[in-house]
C-alpha cells in the first residue's frame, strides 16, 4: 500500500476520534495512579509463595468464628469475608500466616470515581459505552497506522530503531516517542475496546460451567479443611478466590478459582470434585483488565500513565504537523500553462518540496518570468515552455511520491513543441539508503531523451536545507547568466558563529583548476576534520562550504575553481597572511570512526581533502585504505607531498589511484573498488568502515559497486552495513 493510504487513514482516524482521545488519555492519566496508589498500601506482608492455603484457612479459623470465602486480589492482598466473634460481618486484609487483620477495603476515592466513569461511558451510560469502546477501536487502528508509517520513515522494521532523521521538534518526536509508544498504546486501545465488547455480550460467554456433583457423605467428618493434603500441598499464590462450604455437610463443598482453572474440593476428604479450565474468554478477559488498568504492577501502570500522556502529545505534534503540511502545499495554479515560459513540476509526499518550488516561483516571478507551479503527474505539453524545473523528493525503496507517479510514462507519451533546459533537484535524505533515487532516476531519463537539454547537473538536497537549496540556485544562476534571488527564510538560514582566519599558505589552481589553501583560526575555533568550513560571500549572502582537514592547528582546504564560482575565486585571490571571516558547521556523521579497526576511504577529485586530516588522526595506526580518482597524474601531484607523509608515518596503506585521462585505459575509482571486492567484502564482515567523498555520480557508482559485492560475497544488501552505520558519506 502506498505511504499515502496510510498517511490519509492515520489522519483521518486521529481527526475524527481526536476530542474523545484527549478526553480518554487525560482521566487515563488520572486512573494510572489508582493501582500504583493501592499497591503500595501494606497489606502484603509476605510473599505469598511461602504460604500453603492450609496454614491460611488454619489461622483464619481460629481468629475468627466463620470464613466465607478468601481472595487472593491482583495486589497479592489477602482478603478474607468474616464472622467476627463478635457476631458481625467483616471484609478484612489479613496477614496470611498470622490471621492479623492488616486493614479493611476502603471505598474507591471520589475522583477515581468520578474520572472511571466519565473514561468508560462520559456519563452517558450505555451510549457512551459504546462511544468510548468505538474510539478505542479506532485508536487500534490509529495506533497501527502509525506503525506502519514509523517502520516506512525508518526504511523498514529493521531500521525502526535507528536513527530519526533529523526535522523539526514535532515531527522528529512523533515519531521517536511513536516507537516506544505505540505498542502499549495499541494494547490499552485493543484491551479497552475488548472490555467494551464484552459489556456488550459481543463476545462469547465467560461463565465456568461444572456439572453436577454428589460428593461422597459417608466420611469421617472430624477432619479439619487445614489438614487436608490439597490445601497443605497449594501454595496461595496459585489461588483467586476460595469459597468456603455453606454448611458442615458433606454434600457442601469448597470453591477454588486457581490461576487457570476452577475446582470443587471435597470439604472432609480433599478429594477433587470437578474440574474445568477456564474458557479462553475468560482468560483473555482478565489479561484486558489487568493490562488495560495496569492492577497489581507499579511498573505498568507507568507505563500505562506515559503512554497515555504520549497520546496527548500525539494529538499535538499531530496537529501541528497537519498544519505544517497544508501550509506548504500550494494551490496547483490553474494558469493557462501554454501561456508559462518556465514550468517547475513538483513532486511530493509531505508537501516541503512545494514549499521550495514557492521560492523558486517567486525568485523567477522578479526576473519576469511567467511562472507554472504543478505537481509531476501533471506534465503536459507546453506551448511556450523554454524552462523545466524538476523538484522531487524520494519514498520507499527509491519510488516516487504519489503525485509523480506517472510522470515518467507521461515523459515517454507527451511530445513538446519545443526544446526545453532543464533542472533537477532531489530532496530526500542520507538517512536512506537509496538517497534521491527518484530524482536520479528522472534525471537520467531526461538525459536520454530528445529534445531535453541540461543546465546544471541534478543537485540532491539532504533533509530539506534550504541553504544548500540556496547553493543550487547559485549553480543555476551561473550556469544560466541570470540571478535568481531567492526569498530569504530567516528561520531556517541560521548562521553560523564567525571566526576569523589568516591564510597561511596557498598552491596555485592545476590543470583541473584545482588548488589546496592552509587557514589558520586567529580564535580558538574547534573543528575536525570532515567538519565543513562556512563562507558566505557578501554578493549574495549564500553559505558554501567546504570540507576540512584539520592538519596540526590548521585547516587545509582542497578547492575547484569555477570560471564564474563567486567564492572559489574569492579563494584563489588570497594572498598568504590575508585574513577571512568563516563559520565551521559541524558534520559529526562524517568523522574519524572511533571504534574503527579498519577504515576504508574512497573520494574523488577535491572530496580527498577530509581524508588528508582523517588519516592525520590516525595516532593507534588502524589500517587504513584510501582509494582515489582524479583525471591524470598532474591532478594527483598537490596531493602527494601529504599522502607521502602519511604513508611514511605509517598511518595509511599505500594510496590506490584511478586516472580517468592518464593513457589509453580510463580508469575509475568504482573500477578499483570493484577489483578489490574480496578484500574489502571481508573487511565488512570484520566490522570495518567505508567513507565516501566527492561527487555525487562518484558516490552513485561506488555504491552501485558496493551493493553487488555484499550481495554476491556476502549474502546481504548494502543497508544491512548502512543500518549499522559503517558507511559514511559526504557527497556534492
Ligand atoms: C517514509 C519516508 C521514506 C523516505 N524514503 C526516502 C528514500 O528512499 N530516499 C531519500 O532520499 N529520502 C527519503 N525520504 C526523505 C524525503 O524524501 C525527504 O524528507 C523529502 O524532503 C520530503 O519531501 P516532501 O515533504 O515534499 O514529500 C523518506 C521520507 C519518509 C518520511
Amino acid at each position: 500500500m502506498t505511504i499515502s493510504i496510510w498517511r490519509y487513514s492515520h489522519l483521518l482516524l486521529a481527526l475524527s476520534t481526536g476530542l474523545f482521545l484527549i478526553m480518554a488519555s487525560i482521566t487515563g492519566i488520572i486512573l494510572a495512579f489508582e493501582p500504583i496508589q493501592s499497591t503500595i498500601k501494606p497489606y502484603k506482608p509476605i510473599t505469598l509463595s511461602t504460604v500453603s492455603v492450609g496454614e491460611t484457612i488454619g489461622v483464619l479459623q481460629e481468629e475468627y468464628e466463620e470464613v466465607l470465602s478468601i481472595t487472593v486480589d491482583a495486589n497479592d492482598f489477602v482478603l478474607a469475608d468474616v464472622l467476627t466473634r463478635e457476631g458481625e460481618s467483616k471484609q478484612l486484609y489479613v496477614h496470611p500466616k498470622t490471621g492479623e487483620a492488616l486493614g479493611e477495603p476502603s471505598p474507591q476515592h471520589p475522583i477515581f470515581q468520578f474520572t472511571t466513569n466519565l473514561h468508560r461511558s462520559l456519563f452517558l451510560k450505555s451510549l457512551g459505552r459504546f462511544f468510548v469502546g468505538l474510539v478505542s477501536f479506532l485508536l487500534c487502528l490509529i495506533a497501527a497506522t502509525g506503525l506502519m508509517l514509523i517502520i516506512k520513515r525508518q526504511g523498514g522494521i529493521v531500521k525502526l530503531f535507528s536513527k530519526v532523521q533529523k526535522d523539526y521538534f514535532e515531527l522528529r518526536y512523533h515519531v521517536i516517542l511513536g516507537r516506544w509508544f505505540l505498542i502499549p498504546i495499541f494494547i490499552i486501545a485493543a484491551t479497552g475496546a475488548y472490555l467494551s465488547a464484552e459489556k456488550f455480550s459481543l463476545l462469547p460467554s465467560t461463565l465456568v460451567l461444572h456439572e453436577r456433583v454428589s460428593p461422597n457423605v459417608d466420611v469421617d467428618e472430624s477432619v479439619r479443611p487445614q489438614d487436608l493434603d490439597i490445601f497443605k500441598t497449594t501454595s496461595l499464590n496459585n489461588i483467586r478466590k476460595i469459597n468456603f462450604p455453606f454448611t458442615p455437610f458433606p454434600e457442601d463443598y469448597f470453591e477454588v478459582a486457581l490461576r487457570d482453572k476452577e475446582i470443587y474440593v471435597h470439604q472432609y476428604t480433599g478429594e477433587i470434585l470437578s474440574e474445568k479450565p477456564y474458557p479462553f474468554t475468560f482468560l483473555a478477559s482478565r489479561m484486558s483488565l489487568v493490562l488495560h488498568t495496569g492492577q497489581g504492577s507499579i511498573l505498568w501502570s507507568l507505563v500505562l500513565l506515559l503512554a497515555s500522556a504520549s497520546i496527548l502529545f500525539f494529538i499535538y505534534s499531530g496537529f501541528v504537523m497537519w498544519r505544517k503540511r497544508i501550509k506548504n502545499s500550494v494551490k496547483i495554479s490553474k494558469k493557462n500553462a501554454d501561456a508559462c515560459t518556465h514550468i517547475i513540476l513538483v513532486g511530493s509526499e509531505t508537501g516541503t518540496t512545494f514549499g521550495f518550488a514557492k521560492s523558486l516561483e517567486k525568485a523567477l516571478k522578479k526576473l519576469g518570468k511567467e511562472v507554472l507551479v504543478t505537481q509531476l503527474n501533471n506534465y503536459q505539453a507546453y506551448k511556450n515552455a523554454e524552462h523545466l524545473f524538476i523538484l522531487t523528493a524520494t519514498y520507499g525503496e527509491g519510488d516516487p511520491p504519489t503525485n509523480a507517479r506517472n510522470f515518467l510514462g507521461l515523459l515517454e507519451t507527451v511530445k513538446q513543441p519545443n526544446t526545453l533546459k532543464y533542472s533537477t533537484v532531489g530532496f530526500g535524505s542520507t538517512h536512506y539508503p537509496n538517497y534521491c533515487k527518484y530524482a536520479i532516476d528522472v534525471e537520467n531519463r531526461l538525459a536520454t531523451t530528445l529534445g531535453f537539454e541540461k543546465v546544471v547537473p541534478l543537485y540532491n538536497i539532504d533533509n530539506q536545507s534550504y541553504d544548500a537549496f540556496s547553493d543550487w540556485s547559485v549553480r543555476w544562476s551561473e550556469a544560466m547568466g541570470e540571478r535568481l534571488d531567492l526569498p530569504v527564510l530567516e528561520n531556517k538560514n541560521k548562521t553560523l558563529k564567525l571566526h576569523e582566519f589568516v591564510v597561511v599558505s596557498k598552491t596555485e589552481p592545476n590543470g583541473d583548476d584545482t588548488f589546496l589553501i592552509r587557514l589558520k583560526a586567529k580564535d580558538n575555533a574547534k573543528f575536525r576534520s570532515g567538519d565543513l568550513l562556512e563562507y558566505r560571500p557578501q554578493e549574495d549572502g549564500i553559505p558554501r562550504w567546504f570540507s576540512i582537514a584539520r592538519i596540526g592547528q590548521e585547516i587545509l582546504l582542497s578547492i575547484k575553481k569555477h570560471e564564474l564560482g563567486v567564492v572559489s575565486n574569492y579563494f584563489n585571490s588570497l594572498n598568504p597572511s590575508e585574513n577571512l571571516e568563516a563559520g565551521i558547521k559541524p558534520n559529526p556523521h562524517f568523522q574519524f570512526p572511533k571504534k574503527a579497526k579498519e577504515l576504508i576511504c574512497i573520494s574523488n577529485g577535491t572530496g580527498i581533502a577530509p581524508f588528508l586530516g582523517i588519516i592525520d588522526e590516525n595516532k593507534h595506526k588502524t589500517p587504513i585504505h584510501l582509494y582515489w580518482g582524479g583525471r591524470n597524474n598532474a591532478s594527483l601531484k598537490i596531493y602527494t607531498p601529504h599522502l607521502d607523509k602519511l604513508h611514511c608515518e605509517g598511518k595509511m596503506k599505500p594510496l590506490k589511484v584511478a586516472f580517468s585521462r592518464e593513457g589509453t585505459s580510463k580508469t575509475y575509482v568504482q573500477d578499483l573498488v570493484a577489483k578489490d571486492s574480496q578484500k574489502i567484502s571481508k573487511s565488512l564482515e570484520n566490522g570495518a568502515f567505508i567513507m565516501i567523498c566527492g561527487s555525487l555520480r562518484m558516490q552513485n557508482d561506488v555504491l552501485e559497486v558496493l551493493e553487488k559485492i555484499t550481495n554476491k560475497e556476502l549474502e546481504k544488501p548494502l543497508n544491512y552495513f548502512e543500518a549499522k552505520g559503517q558507511i559514511k558519506m559526504d557527497c556534492y
